[in-house]
């Protein structure tokens, strides 16, 4: 383990009730509670943890998922460096409206470079598998079409996956830097013509 701690904004999005304010006390204050009520605007709270020897604290926003808070999550979404599409296996209509998060998340957040944007996508409340009404297949599909984005099968009640879930998103940032990084190693040119294996100087 080497260097200083990564600070790494996710953002967690979703419908109102898919447990975004669950999964988030679940992996910060390993607790649950069956009673949670609907949050108001925004959230967030720290965690660090090491990520293949990085050590990485992790800011984690969560948002109100329903549409009458719209205007009070949306100036958060900026500066985001993952985001966390949500829905619950046991209602459809969340899963469906995964691509309107994708939307709303792409619009007010203006990352610079949408194509490359990292996102994960978290079908929670797995252990509600008699009323489950999204196959994981029909979900990894969902993923797969929209970007190739990883998929975790979660339950904030049971602790199911959750921290591979989170530990998943801060891969999926550093993946995208080491990307960055690699290109601009390959392509720094000289002033004499020549191709240069550095990092600095490239502009
Ligand atoms: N069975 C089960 N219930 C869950 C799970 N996660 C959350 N819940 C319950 O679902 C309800 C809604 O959870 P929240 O975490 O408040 O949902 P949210 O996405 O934060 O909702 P908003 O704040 O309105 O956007 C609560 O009653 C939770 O206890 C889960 O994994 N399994
Ligand atoms: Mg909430």
């Amino acid at each position: 383990m080497s260097g200083k701690s990564l600070l790494l904004k996710v953002i967690l999005l979703g419908d109102g009730g898919v447990g975004k304010s669950s999964l988030m006390n679940r992996y910060v204050t390993d607790r649950f509670d069956s009673q949670s009520f609907h949050t108001i605007g925004v959230e967030f709270l720290n965690r660090d943890l090491e990520v293949d020897g990085r050590l990485v604290t992790l800011q984690i926003w969560d948002t109100a998922g329903q549409e009458r808070f719209k205007s009070l999550r949306t100036p958060f979404y900026r500066g985001a460096d993952c985001c966390l599409l949500t829905f619950a296996v046991d209602d459809l209509q969340s899963f469906q409206n995964l691509g309107c998060w994708k939307k709303e998340f792409m619009y007010y957040s203006d990352v610079r470079d949408p194509e490359r944007f990292p996102f994960v996508v978290l079908g929670n409340k797995v252990d509600k598998e008699q009323e489950r009404e999204v196959g994981a297949d029909e979900a990894r599909a969902w993923c797969e079409e929209n970007g190739c984005y990883p998929y975790f099968e979660t339950s904030a009640k049971d602790d199911t996956n959750v921290g591979s879930a989170f530990e998943a998103a801060v891969r999926e940032v550093i993946k995208g830097e080491d990307q960055i990084d690699h290109s601009l190693l390959s392509s720094t040119i000289d002033l004499h013509g020549n191709r240069k294996a550095t990092r600095s100087g490239c502009c």
